[in-house]
């Protein structure tokens, strides 16, 4: 899949803003950003259900969206909302997909078989999807955006309203998939997800901000992460906040989590500067995160410095 300088704008407002992306086959791609970032709005555009402003996109060899209709049987959709028909039974849910798929008559019944055991669904294949739980549903949506064996799945969000175990669950579908070949595009708000992707990219009001392996992405800030102890971290918590270059402070247990901006993260000299105000701190350098990246990524692009 390919992507070059695709914009969408609503009236005045720009919600996707030139985004280049390429995703390679058969792997996990995440796609992150803040809330209103424009992950939705570049998804169902990658799909063909919503029309560019600007921009190019290549998608399993179609131009979209001009041959969006050829595409939608080798892809699939998933969003967080999971689309089910809620007084149909599990079963009939999938039966319905594989006939409005197009599948052939005689493989629907297989198919159907297929993926209730390969989702665990056997069980509750009588059962109204209406009446299933957070993860039983979620897995019911995988199955169902997966009937027709799609060479792409593009989901959004797919993991906001189910609990860590499924969530758990869920991704290890995910890498059978891919590894059975197909191409997956997930945007998330989890930072473990996105550890668990091939490749991640992440959006800041509409503009690719980052985009690389996790490894690439948490290299780059090297240098840049550092770690407080101390016996009032609240206290030192304001003071950090006021040291130039500091870009972030976040609590985690009895540490402080700290992100510099670039040439900024020297232990010693920020040890120094909280002495000056009277504070004594153990300053050392930490591993960046992805949520560090986050930050750096979102941050940096806020006060115009991208
Ligand atoms: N049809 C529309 N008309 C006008 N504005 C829209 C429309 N669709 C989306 N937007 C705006 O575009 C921006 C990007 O929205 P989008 O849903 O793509 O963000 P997102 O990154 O998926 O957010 P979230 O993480 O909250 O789901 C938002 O400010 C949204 O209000």
């Amino acid at each position: 899949m390919h992507a070059r300088g695709v914009t969408k704008r609503f009236g005045d407002f720009t919600a996707v803003d030139h985004v280049d992306l390429d995703v390679p086959r058969a792997q996990v791609y995440g796609f992150l950003g803040p809330n209103g970032s424009g992950k939705s709005t570049t998804i169902r555009m990658l799909c063909g259900l919503l029309t560019p402003t600007e921009g190019e996109i290549e998608v399993l060899g179609l131009s979209i969206p001009r041959e969006a209709e050829a595409l939608r049987r080798r892809i699939g959709y998933m969003t967080q909302r999971f689309s089910l028909y809620e007084d149909l039974t599990v079963r009939e849910n999938l039966m319905f997909l594989a006939t409005v798929q197009g599948l052939p008559r005689a493989r629907r019944a297989s198919r159907v078989e297929e993926l209730l055991h390969a989702y665990n669904l056997e069980q509750l294949q009588k059962q109204l999807a209406g009446t299933l739980s957070g993860g039983q549903k979620q897995r019911l949506a995988l199955a169902g955006a997966v009937v027709h064996e799609p060479q792409l799945l593009l989901l959004d969000e797919p993991t906001s309203a189910v609990d860590p175990e499924s969530r758990r669950d869920f991704w290890e579908k995910l890498f059978d998939l891919a590894d059975a070949g197909t191409t997956l595009l997930v945007s998330t708000h989890y930072m473990d997800e996105a550890e668990r992707c091939h490749r991640i990219a992440i959006l800041d009001r509409g503009r690719l901000v980052a985009n690389g392996t996790p490894a690439e992405l948490t290299g780059q800030l090297e240098g840049r992460t550092l770690g407080v102890r101390s016996d009032s971290l609240r206290k030192v918590q304001k003071q950090l906040h006021a040291i130039d270059g500091v870009l972030s402070v976040a609590q985690v247990g009895n540490e402080l989590r700290v992100l510099c901006a670039p040439g900024h993260g020297d232990p010693d000299t920020v040890a120094a500067k909280l002495r000056q105000e009277g504070i004594q701190a153990e300053v050392a350098p930490i591993e960046p995160s992805l949520e560090d990246v986050f930050v750096a990524a979102t941050r940096r692009h806020a006060e115009g410095q991208a």
